[in-house]
Formats: C-alpha cells, structure tokens, sequence
C-alpha cells in the first residue's frame, strides 16, 4: 500500500507507526486509519517483528482523533462499508491493535485527545513526554466512543474517573495521566522515542509466545467491549447525521462556542 498519511518503518525487531499530519495535529481521516491498519497487520504478519512503536508526527500532537474539517453531515469522508456508517474503519483499527500478538507501545509526544485518546488508550503500554496532555472531546464536538473507549477505559482508571474525563471533556497533564494508571512512564520530549525504543528491544528479547500468550490473556478479560463497541458504533452512525451531532463539529470547525441548547429535550 502507498502510504501518504502515515509513515511506517521497522528496524531490529520493532515497527514504528508513525501518524503524519501535523497540520491537523495528526487528527486522521477515513485514509489514515486504513494506512494504519495496513502498518499494523505488515508487523502483525512480520515474524522478524516483535513490537510496534505508536506515536504522532512533530512536537504537537500524538493524535488529535477524527478530522473535523473531512466529516460530513453523515460521517466522516468514506461512508458506509467496513466503516459501518461512521465513514472510518475505526472499530478494524482497535480490533487490530488489541488483536495483533505483539504489544504496541503509544509515545505520546503532544496532545492524545478524542479518537487520539482511544488509541493509546487500546495500546498496551504508554509512555508520555512532559509536555504531552490527555483528555476526551466527543461531548464537545457532537461525537462519543461509548465501547472501548469507555468501557474499557473504566477497567483502567475506575468508573468516577472515566466519568468524569468524558462529561467534563477537561485536559489532564502527563503526570495526572500517570496518577490515574493512564500512562507507565513519563519522560523529557527529546528522550521519548529513545524510551519507546528501549522499552520494545526489551519486549522484543523476550519469548514470542510467552508474550503472546499475555497479551491474549489480558485482553480476555475486556473482550466482551468489544460486543459493546459494535452496537456503539452503529449508534453512532445515526447520531452523526443529526443537527446535534453537526453542531459541534460546525463549532469547532468554525471556531465559535459550540450551542446544544436547542437540543435538551
Ligand atoms: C487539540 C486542541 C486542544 C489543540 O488546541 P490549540 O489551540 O493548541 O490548537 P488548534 O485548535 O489551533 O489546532 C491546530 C490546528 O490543528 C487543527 N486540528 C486540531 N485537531 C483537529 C481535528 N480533530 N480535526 C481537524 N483539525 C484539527 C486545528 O483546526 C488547527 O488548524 P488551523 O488550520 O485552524 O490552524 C484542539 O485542536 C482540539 O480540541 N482539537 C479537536 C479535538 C477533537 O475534538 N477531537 C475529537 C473529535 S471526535 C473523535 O475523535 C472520534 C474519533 C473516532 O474515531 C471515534 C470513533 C468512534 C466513536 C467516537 C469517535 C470519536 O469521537
């Protein structure tokens, strides 16, 4: 596959995914996220392939989730299909990071926020820079993850917390991320990648199976999510081509203080 909106290179056992458009602050479009889950499957079927680096172009932004300018009044830009109505093939790409054998490692350099969030929160470890800020938005911009990215984000930092990170939409830096079980490792921006990479060869030395096995085995223990994801996301299919669901995305797209007043009923 051609790639233009990720960047993808494996060296010594470890792949590195790396999301490529800084000038959404990595936010992805239907394309990104078939790019992305083409890279993983590549290192998925890569038997020289040990662990997967995860991580955003620039200084800015890890991923900043659903590109707001490319979402229509029913979806994002590719409708229908494997994208089950959202126009993005979100739901095959959590799939795959939780399925995939090998544990995926997110280097948060800069905002993880929405569908970015999701993302590091699916991998299997985090490491964050100091700078990097953590939060969900679906409320704000008309939009909601209410499978993995809730449910399973409970199972990670307790049912008050994930409330509260989803009703309020607020930001939270690296080390209240860390405090709440969000993150493993907090380190200076110029030393993540060096980390990222340290942690992986040492997950790469290990026994494959043995790795695998684990990753299987916590995985079990949330697998029913992933039914709960299915129906969220045919939910959200009809939400999007609501007026609410549009007023937030016209809101931020327009840069003006979202209003779902009319819409409390
Ligand atoms: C991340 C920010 C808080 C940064 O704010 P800041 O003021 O520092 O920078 P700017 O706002 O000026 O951003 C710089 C530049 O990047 C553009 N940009 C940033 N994020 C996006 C985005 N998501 N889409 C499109 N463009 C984006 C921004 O417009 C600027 O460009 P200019 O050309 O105008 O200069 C702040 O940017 C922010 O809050 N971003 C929005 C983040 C957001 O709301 N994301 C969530 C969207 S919903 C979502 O992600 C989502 C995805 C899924 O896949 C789902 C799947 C299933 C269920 C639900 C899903 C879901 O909700």
């Amino acid at each position: 596959m051609e790639l233009q909106d990720v960047m993808y290179e494996k060296r010594e056992g470890i792949a590195k995914i790396t999301i490529n458009r800084p000038e959404v602050y990595n936010a992805f479009r239907a394309q990104t996220v078939q790019e992305l889950i083409w890279s993983f499957r590549d290192a998925w079927d890569d038997n020289r392939i040990g662990a997967v680096i995860l991580t955003g172009a620039g200084e800015k932004a890890f991923c900043t989730g659903g590109d707001q300018k490319n979402k229509g009044d029913s979806g994002y830009d590719s409708s229908g299909g494997l994208g089950g109505g959202i126009g993005l093939e979100i739901e095959n790409l959590h799939r795959t990071i939780r399925a995939m054998p090998k544990p995926v490692i997110a280097a948060v350099n800069g905002y993880a926020i929405g569908g970015g969030h999701v993302l590091h929160v699916l991998c299997d470890l985090t490491i964050a820079s100091e700078t990097a800020l953590f939060g969900q938005s679906g409320p704000k911009v008309g939009s909601y993850d209410a499978g993995l990215g809730s449910a399973y984000l409970a199972r990670i930092v307790g049912e008050k917390k994930a409330r509260e990170i989803w009703y309020l939409c607020e930001k939270y830096t690296a080390q209240e991320a860390k405090e709440m079980g969000l993150v493993n490792k907090i380190v200076p921006q110029d030393e993540l990648m060096g980390t990222a990479e340290d942690w992986a060869g040492k997950i790469v030395e290990k026994s494959p199976t043995a790795i695998k096995m684990l990753k299987y085995s916590f995985n079990a223990d949330s697998a029913n999510i992933e039914g709960i994801s299915q129906i969220a996301m045919a939910s959200l299919g009809m939400f999007y081509k609501t007026d609410e669901s549009a007023e937030g995305r016209n809101a931020f797209v327009e840069k003006r203080p979202v209003d779902f007043k009319k819409f409390r009923q």
